[in-house]
């Protein structure tokens, strides 16, 4: 899968150097970071590439909108505004930049546990008011409290070391990173509901998925001790608003400090106006620092991915991380070009049974991008979900799940035929069988036997190809040549495979053939026309 980029549109604010990287590529950018939904609808059409953070929601309907969008960069973390699942059924790759802005997020988060603390904000605010109010704002030390981190990845981590240095004790869990990794930087790791009742501060660094909404809510603070202190630098909702502010009423909850709400910016500022809360209008990532790298990583991740050099950040593309170089492009073009083939000669939308594997060294590790790479040929050739849709190796395996498709994959060593590297791909339905073998010749995929039947010369498996299966009768083939040079065809070659049973035919096309053939006039009963 050849990703070319010409034009991309940057919606929100990101650092210049993003633009100026992409230009020098030759690709052209427009930055509009002032553009409403519906104009976003209106006008994304025009380009292949969106770049945005977090402010700009790209929404089902956006996506809906861009027939030819290849990909959506978020120069940052979260991908939460974007519809990843719209996304990859329109075959459109999702990206993020993870780590570009950790160290600014947790140092966010840090300076709003400390600055809670000693209640620094509103002592600031008293002296700009004119007041010296030394007795109001008595504070508590850090040292020997204990730090509750929800998220042990990359922003958690960096918290817990960081606040380490200030003498809290750390303490944390996450269902992936499991204690033997947490210890390696002093976290011990508990499960949730041992968590509460030890912690004086927690702060949440986890995506918003449905198992964090609501995850600190007002049975959670009611676990904690009385005053348990608060920080959400991660995403709103994940804390919920509403059971906050009644434990900030009740004292329950002694503070909170908050850098993302549920609705940004908020249409109610109550929480963030309460007195005990420090909110910030989601600036964790706001350093000059950070935007400069997550900037310059957006842009060169679609450069990479664009000159095949690599795929980074991807989130939705497993099928393509090992299928980009170009050694490995022939092999995907071969894969899709068998399974419009496949397809074609089964005549099976859904076929039960596909077996594929791939024969030699050069693609012992190909089970990644074959299965998907063959599932875009099928899936094309027999216009499953005929809606514009383009596919590719982001959503064929998707789209193919879904309509109860599956590849079954092996791989071994020794070919069976006169080819090192081989696929062979056998697509099964009820009792009929379809099995088809090919591989590259030069860089073209090229069709090696169809059921047992061999090609002496391979022809390529790519472009416009008339396919046939000429029976026994050898006349066909001259009959057939007849009938495509009268209809202005231009043919490029033509094979025979060897006759075993059943002869096929396979004639290569310049460009694709305006007008059906009569199979009465060229005495072939079945013949297909592919553009691979
Ligand atoms: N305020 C801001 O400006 C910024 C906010 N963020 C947000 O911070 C959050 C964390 O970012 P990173 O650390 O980079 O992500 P990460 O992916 O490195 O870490 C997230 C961790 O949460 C864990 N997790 C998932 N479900 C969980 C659950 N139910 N309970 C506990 N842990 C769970 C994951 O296993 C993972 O280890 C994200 O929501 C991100 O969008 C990131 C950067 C800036
Ligand atoms: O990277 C993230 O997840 C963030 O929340 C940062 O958001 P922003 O890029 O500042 O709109």
């Amino acid at each position: 899968m050849v990703i070319t980029l010409k034009k991309v549109l940057i919606s929100d604010e990101i650092d210049e150097k993003c633009v100026q990287i992409l230009q020098k590529k030759g690709i052209e950018v427009t930055k509009n970071t002032k553009l409403s939904k519906e104009q976003l609808i209106n006008e994304i059409a025009k380009y292949d590439g969106l770049i945005v953070r977090s402010a700009t929601k790209v929404t089902a309907d956006v996506i809906a909108a861009a027939s030819n969008l290849k990909i959506i960069g978020r120069a940052g973390t979260g991908v939460d505004n974007i519809d990843c699942n719209a996304a990859t059924q329109r075959g459109i790759i999702v990206m993020n930049t993870p780590g570009g802005n950790t160290l600014s997020a947790a140092e966010h988060t840090c300076a709003l546990i400390v600055t809670m603390s000693r209640d620094i904000p509103n002592a600031a605010q008293s002296m700009k008011e004119g007041r010296w109010d030394r007795k109001k704002y008595m504070g508590n030390e850090l040292n020997g409290k204990t730090l509750a981190i929800v998220g042990l990845g990359r922003i958690g981590k960096e918290v817990a070391l960081r606040m380490q240095s200030f003498g809290m004790k750390t303490i944390g869990y996450d269902p992936i990173i499991g204690g033997d990794v947490s210890s390696t930087y002093n976290v011990d790791w508990l499960p949730l509901e041992e968590l509460w009742p030890l912690a004086d501060y927690i702060t949440v660094h986890t995506p918003l998925i449905p198992q964090t909404k609501n995850l600190i809510n007002e049975e959670v603070f009611n676990k904690c001790k009385r005053g348990v202190r608060v920080v959400n630098c991660a995403r709103g909702g994940i804390i919920d608003e509403e059971g906050l502010y009644r434990s900030l009423e009740s004292g329950q909850c002694g503070g909170a400090g908050l850098d993302v709400f549920v609705q940004e910016p908020p249409t109610d500022y109550k929480l963030a106006q309460h007195l005990r809360v420090i909110a910030t209008p989601h600036l964790g990532a706001s350093t000059h620092e950070a935007q400069s790298r997550v900037a310059v990583e957006i842009a060169e991740q679609f450069i990479d991915l664009m000159e095949g050099v690599k795929l980074f950040g991807a989130i939705n593309a497993p099928a393509l991380t090992n299928a980009l170089s170009s050694e490995t492009q022939p092999w995907v073009q071969l894969a899709a070009g068998l399974g419009s083939l496949a397809s074609a000669v089964s005549q099976e939308a859904t076929p039960d049974n596909i077996k594929l594997t791939a024969y030699g060294s050069q693609l012992s590790n190909s089970g990644s991008f074959l299965p998907a790479a063959f599932l875009s040929g099928l899936l094309k050739s027999r216009g499953v979900g005929d809606n514009g849709l383009n596919f590719n190796l982001v959503n064929s395996p998707v789209v193919a799940k879904e309509k109860g498709v599956q590849v079954s994959f092996n791989a071994e060593n020794k070919s069976p035929l006169s080819f090192d590297n081989l696929i062979s791909v056998t697509v099964g339905s009820g009792n009929k069988s379809v099995v088809l073998s090919g591989s590259i010749s030069g860089t073209s995929p090229v069709l090696v036997q169809i059921q047992n039947s061999t090609f002496p010369i391979p022809p390529a498996l790519q472009g416009p190809v008339i396919i046939y299966s000429a029976g026994n009768d050898q006349e066909v083939l001259p009959k057939l040549t007849g009938e495509l040079l009268k209809a202005g065809a231009q043919i490029s070659s033509l094979s025979s495979s060897t006759p075993n049973g059943c002869t096929w035919g396979v004639v290569n096309l310049v460009s694709p053939l305006s007008s059906n053939l009569d199979s009465t006039t060229t005495g072939v009963k079945s013949f297909l026309q592919l553009i691979i």
